[in-house]
């Protein structure tokens, strides 16, 4: 699969000029509110015609506007899911599934309806109508309807952000399954980095209408990378490795990175399975000697390569743990204080909180 997007367009003042290329799995659109992942994500769907541009899918040209071609949104066979669900209230989830399969071409090669009630964890709701379900499950019907329509494409637009902390942990492992069992692929929009870091396999960065970035999470989400587009606060590494072990009375997963070990909480993942993790810079402290008596599991050992210097006084540190690159953002006083500088050995002590399996 290969979708290329490069589209300028206008809306009122603001100006749309961006573009990327993704070769499957999850695209993250990724950006502060108003920086046009919305507008993006509305132009491949061809809900917006852009004044000027090209979008491509497998060779197949959905939008030239130098050739005047303009493929509308019922040819594309895109499945769309957007913030609120936007289920037919009088039919049954049952009804709202057959609805989407009856837009499948025949000869589509879909998922069949069983295998999609199973991935997304629906059979027991299929009999009731949305009003009786909760946000997560409603969601979740939508994304079950939008698969069975034999997408080429699934567009989906801040899909979890109309719901709570506690149905958007629910859903997630969903949306992972889907990434990782469908062969759908997925440009997915959202402001939310912990989100992105766990679901995505390329990040899209924009702001004020432009990409800024764009590259595998690890290296987008990362700063510097993210002082372009991003709250400062929201800065941090993401880092790949594999469950060693799960320790269930504690639920407590043992993941092994390139040369240390990260405890994670909250993870039921199998052994041997790989996970992301995401560490934002914030929750990250740096000590000169191994500290002892502290209730944080995850000190590593590592060694400063830069220390950059930000506009508000706070200062990001990136550390090379073995391997593994984390980044600390702490005051300049405790730059001074503890005489940090590149080269120098340190402790980077991470809040366990502050851990995100994938
Ligand atoms: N039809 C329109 N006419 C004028 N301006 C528009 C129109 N649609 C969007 N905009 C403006 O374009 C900018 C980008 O909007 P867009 O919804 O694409 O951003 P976004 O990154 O998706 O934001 P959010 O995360 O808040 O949804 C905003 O400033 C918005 O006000």
């Amino acid at each position: 699969m290969t979708l290329l997007v490069d589209v300028r367009h206008r809306l009122g003042d603001f100006r749309l000029d961006a573009g990327f290329a993704s070769d499957g799995g999850v695209t993250a659109l990724f950006g502060r509110s108003g920086s046009g992942k919305t507008s993006l994500i509305r132009a491949i769907a061809g809900l917006i015609r852009p004044d000027e541009g090209r979008i491509v899918l497998d060779g197949d040209v959905l939008v030239d506007t130098s050739r005047d071609i303009f493929v509308p949104k019922h040819r594309r066979r895109f499945g769309y899911v957007f913030q609120e669900a936007r289920l037919f209230p009088h039919f049954t989830v049952r009804g709202n599934l057959a609805y989407g399969r009856w837009f499948a071409p025949r000869d589509a090669v879909s998922d069949s309806q069983d295998r999609v009630i199973e991935l997304l964890g629906i059979g027991h709701l299929l009999d009731r109508r949305p009003a009786n379900l909760s946000g997560g499950e409603r969601q979740r019907v939508a994304i079950g309807r939008a698969l069975l329509s034999a997408p080429r494409l699934l567009l989906m637009d801040e899909p979890l952000a109309a719901l709570d902390e506690e149905r958007k942990a629910e859903i997630l492992p969903y949306l992972e399954r889907l990434r990782d069992e469908t062969k759908v692929p997925i440009v997915y929009v959202s402001h939310a980095v912990h989100e992105v870091a766990r679901l995505a396999d390329r990040v899209v960065l924009m702001r004020d209408g432009r990409v800024v970035a764009t590259g595998r999470v690890s290296d987008v989400l990362s700063a510097p990378a993210m002082n372009s587009g991003m709250d400062r606060r929201e800065m941090g590494s993401v880092l790949s490795g594999v469950t060693a072990s799960f320790d269930p009375p504690h639920r407590l997963a043992t993941v092994q990175l390139q040369s240390n070990v990260l405890h994670v909480p909250n993870s039921d993942v199998a052994e041997g399975a790989p996970v992301r993790v995401h560490i934002p810079a914030r929750d990250v402290m740096l000590a000169i000697e191994r500290p002892s008596g502290l209730s944080a599991l995850n000190i590593l050992d590592g060694r400063i390569e830069t220390i950059v210097e930000d506009s508000d006084g706070m200062v990001t540190v990136r550390v090379d743990c073995g391997g593994d690159v984390v980044h600390a953002r702490i005051t300049g006083l405790s730059v001074e204080r503890l005489d940090l500088q590149p080269g120098k050995p340190v402790f980077a002590v991470i809040k366990t909180v502050a851990l995100d399996p994938r």
